[in-house]
């Protein structure tokens, strides 16, 4: 089946009478990893949240290959995409398997534990364990895991790697994609973390103030394109290269 398109037509959210979301209208391609960036409050989260219907906007659609998501229940929705944020909720008292395995079973299906466990490198052994005997990125693990589990077409990730290492979350970002590429995925990622976009994505939307103000490719960003905000938030990377490169020479 080929990658699922993403379209947000004229979305606007309003929270006491400011549009966090304002009139954002942009296409994206079936397959694309597409970084939604901007600074704390720009909209990221909210906009990332009409598509699967955890927020409803005022107005304007968003299609998922051509369909208005806002027509059919919403947890028929939700089964064709997978959501992983920070502090992923995994449920205490059930075990790994079984936090992996609930959406399917809610939907009367069975999911094929051990696969999704070696999709994710997690050792078939910890599927017995609680969450609360594994690391953070383990658990992490498990949540993109049980995201995967009823096969989306679409994967959002809101701030999923946030509160990991900088080492687990360098790695578990590359295996995002491997994932994303292997299962043709169409995936959205909320991240304050430029230089995670750049290393990830294919395109890097910037929003600012509810509106889409940046959208480019990480190549393009790199030499300088995108717009004023884009590149305000391109100056961390480059300045943390920057002095790496004077380390290196003795600087
Ligand atoms: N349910 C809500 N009720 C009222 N205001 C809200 C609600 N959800 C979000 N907001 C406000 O909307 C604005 C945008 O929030 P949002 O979470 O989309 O931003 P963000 O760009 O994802 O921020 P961050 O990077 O800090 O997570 C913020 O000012 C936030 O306080």
């Amino acid at each position: 089946m080929p990658a699922q398109s993403l379209v947000f037509d004229g979305v606007t959210k309003r929270f006491g009478g400011t549009a966090v979301v304002d009139d954002v209208s942009v296409a994206i391609e079936g397959g694309s990893l597409v970084a939604l960036v901007g600074t704390s409050g720009s909209g990221k989260s909210t906009l990332l949240k009409t598509i699967n219907r955890l927020v409803e906007p005022d107005a304007g659609r968003v299609l998922i290959d051509g369909s208005d998501v806002a027509e059919g229940p919403a947890p028929l929705l939700r089964r064709g995409i997978g959501y992983v944020f920070q502090g992923i909720g995994l449920f205490p008292h059930l075990t790994v398997a079984e936090n992996v395995a609930i959406g399917a079973r809610i939907a009367g299906r069975d999911a094929d534990v051990a696969a999704l466990l070696d999709l994710v490198a997690l050792p078939r052994a910890m599927a017995d364990r609680y969450p609360s005997a594994l690391s953070g990125g383990q658990q992490q693990r498990v949540g993109i895991a049980r995201a995967l589990a009823p096969k989306p077409g679409v994967l959002l990730l809101d701030e999923a790697f946030g509160a990991l290492d900088p080492v687990t979350r360098d790695t578990l970002g590359q295996e995002i994609r491997a994932l994303h590429e292997r299962l043709g995925l169409t995936t959205i990622l909320v991240t304050h973390d430029m230089a995670e976009a750049l290393l990830l994505a294919t395109r890097v939307l910037v929003m600012q103030a509810g509106r889409i103000v940046g959208d480019a490719s990480p190549r393009d960003l790199a030499n300088g394109g995108g717009g004023e905000a884009a590149q305000s938030l391109m100056a961390v990377p480059r300045h943390q290269a920057e002095r790496l490169r004077a380390l290196e020479h003795g600087g």
